[in-house]
């Protein structure tokens, strides 16, 4: 992806810096500035690649579905999860479906994959209330069940992205995703706003 050149004042000015992400992605065809983020990690990381299963939690409305249909191609598969529709229009390999994660079911669409995804990527994120402490502890309730569906679901090696609301319980997290992984790093893309306690876990290769 070309053009993510950031403006000058980045940084003092994090609300016009987000703007200009913002327009950028939907003239790009994407629905949220959100692909940014996505795509400084593939970058980093490369955590997806051609043909790869896909799962999407918290794929709403839907910028990481369609930049991660475009990395594995015709054959390969993405499928989202999100509590809100995606209304965007997505191409013949992706598939969304409106659902709970934090629901005891798992959804019916994944169980012919069980054990099959290359990678389970997570942005989902807690309505904020603006009390940080509330907000790192929902957002943490999140990332266990994200934790827990990516240690089910994942083929042997597969790939795991997890974004956390940094809170007191950060650390104790990182090390259990680091039990699970060959690798393991914390990441901030540039395109996160710089104020934001929001960071993102890589994890390569399950183990376990
Ligand atoms: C930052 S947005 C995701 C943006 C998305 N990655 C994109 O690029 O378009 C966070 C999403 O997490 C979803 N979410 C929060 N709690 C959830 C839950 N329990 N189950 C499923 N999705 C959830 C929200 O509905 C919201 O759409």
């Amino acid at each position: 992806m070309k053009g993510k050149k950031k403006p000058a004042g980045k940084g003092g000015t994090s609300g016009q810096w987000a703007d200009h992400l913002t327009q950028k992605a939907k003239s790009m065809g994407y629905p949220a500035r959100s692909v940014f983020k996505l795509e400084d990690i593939q970058n980093k990381f490369q955590i997806i690649k051609k043909g790869d299963i896909v799962l999407d939690l918290g794929c709403s409305p839907g910028s990481w579905t369609l930049y991660a249909a475009k990395l594995v191609g015709d054959q390969g598969r993405v499928f989202g999860i999100d509590l809100k529709a995606v209304e965007t229009n997505l191409p013949a390999n992706a598939l969304t479906i409106q659902d709970d994660i934090l629901s005891p079911e798992h959804p019916a669409f994944i169980e012919p994959h069980t054990g099959k995804f290359n990678a389970v990527i997570s942005d989902m994120a807690p309505a904020t209330t603006g009390r940080k402490d509330v907000d790192a502890i929902r957002s943490l309730e999140l990332c266990r069940m994200a934790l827990d569906t990516a240690l089910k679901n994942l083929a042997f090696q597969g790939n795991f992205v997890c974004k956390i609301f940094q809170g007191n319980d950060f650390k104790t997290f990182e090390q259990e995703v680091k039990a699970a992984f060959k690798e393991c790093r914390v990441f901030k893309p540039e395109s996160c706003r710089k104020q934001s306690k929001e960071i993102y876990i890589i994890a390569k290769a399950k183990i376990k």
